[in-house]
């Protein structure tokens, strides 16, 4: 096997040992074509409604470092409803205040709907607060004014917007198409403490989209309600997302909800790790429908990939192992320094088989 000491992406032709002589220095013309190539090339993201770039946030708290996120990657497609999952602390909400223009970022960048959140005013901040994102948090009591009834509610981020005024009967009839929309109209006299807690949360969502925003951010929307009512909850922003086109991200613990949507990442200690997309098949032959979802581990733009604990662990994988580039996949060894190299795969004992990565047929999970 070869050896190698940089990344795949870089690796021999498939399937033939690394050449050991150095490669010859390229000519001016070849560095100028490159460079050109580079040049032109659409930037990271450039057809996403949100990017995120190598995303830092480093939190000082008592003379201690707390690292969040840790050059976290995140593209968002216009139009998507996706989940964000991982262990407490994995640093799911610090990218929540990010994207909802409530905290900046240490270092990398940020883009939604055209907007840099690094690189705007107070003034822009407000109005992209206002205008660009709406979210709903965890906590009903946080997301509405508990004076106002639940049309109130609604109304009131449309009043606060600038600009192209709405007249004032626009403004309560939208709110209302908004609660019926969301199957609460006939809360839309109620106050918050009138209602139950899954009411609350679906006049809230009615509340972020008052102003029509690209993009709606929910932090753990179901966290504090039963799973029927959960279910709910989702089925609202699965409305909203369907009926609107709005673009949705909703942060999660619930494994009910992270199973609806075609897409969940997930973030490990600040940084996105693996993406379950999920797709419906119907089989040609009986007509039946099947929910497809496969696990991908994410490869990020400079060719890392954090391969899962247990498999590294199932084979006992430290510090480094051994690549091999074949025709139509990646294989990694573990380490056996001192040992001989693997042999050919077909000569391999079962226990001794590398972890492939192959472009094609990856595991399939129902
Ligand atoms: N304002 C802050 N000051 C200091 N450390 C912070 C601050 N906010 C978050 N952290 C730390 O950053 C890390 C990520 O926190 P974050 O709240 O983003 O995690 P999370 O994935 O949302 O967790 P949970 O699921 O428990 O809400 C944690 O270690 C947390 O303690």
């Amino acid at each position: 096997m070869t050896e190698t000491g940089t990344g795949a992406a870089a690796g021999p032709t498939p399937g033939t040992p690394r050449a050991s002589a150095a490669p010859s220095a390229p000519s001016l013309s070849e560095l100028e074509a490159r460079a050109t190539a580079h040049r032109d090339r659409p930037a990271y993201g450039h057809d996403a409604l949100i990017t995120c770039d190598r995303l830092v946030r480093v939190f000082a708290a008592d003379g201690i470092e707390v690292q969040a996120l840790q050059g976290l990657d995140l593209l968002v497609r216009e139009g998507e409803l996706m989940a964000l999952v991982g262990a407490s602390g994995s640093g799911k909400s610090t990218l929540m205040n990010i994207l909802a223009g409530l905290d900046e970022p240490t270092a990398g960048a940020a883009h939604v709907a055209g907007r840099n959140l690094l690189a705007m005013t107070a003034k822009e901040r407000l109005s992209y607060r206002r205008d660009v994102v709406g979210f709903v948090w965890q906590q009903t009591a946080r997301n509405l004014l508990p004076y106002l009834t639940a049309a109130q509610n609604v109304a009131l981020p449309m009043q606060l917007h600038g600009g192209r005024a709405k007249k004032r009967k626009e403004k309560a009839e939208r709110a209302l198409a908004l609660l019926e929309l969301l199957e609460v109209a006939d809360c839309r006299d109620r106050r918050p403490h009138q209602m139950s807690g899954g009411q609350q949360q679906r006049v809230a969502i009615g509340v972020a989209l008052a102003n029509d925003p690209a993009v709606l951010l929910a932090d753990e929307p179901t966290g504090e309600l039963d799973s029927h009512t959960g279910e709910q909850i989702f089925a609202a922003f699965r409305t909203a997302n369907e009926q609107l086109g709005t673009t949705i991200v909703i942060v999660t613990h619930d494994q009910a909800v992270a199973s609806e949507v075609r897409r969940t990442v997930a973030i490990r200690d600040g940084r996105t790790s693996t993406e379950v997309l999920r797709r419906t098949e119907v089989d040609a032959s009986t007509g039946e429908e099947s929910l497809i979802s496969r696990e991908y581990a994410m490869l990020d733009r400079a060719g890392r990939l954090q391969l899962p604990a247990e498999y590294t662990a199932a084979l006992e994988m430290r510090d480094r192992v051994a690549l091999e580039l074949e025709q139509d996949h990646i294989g990694v060894w573990p380490d056996n320094t001192g040992s001989p190299g693997p042999r050919p795969t077909d000569q391999r004992p079962t226990d001794q088989r590398p972890m492939d990565a192959r472009p094609t047929e990856p595991p399939t999970r129902a």
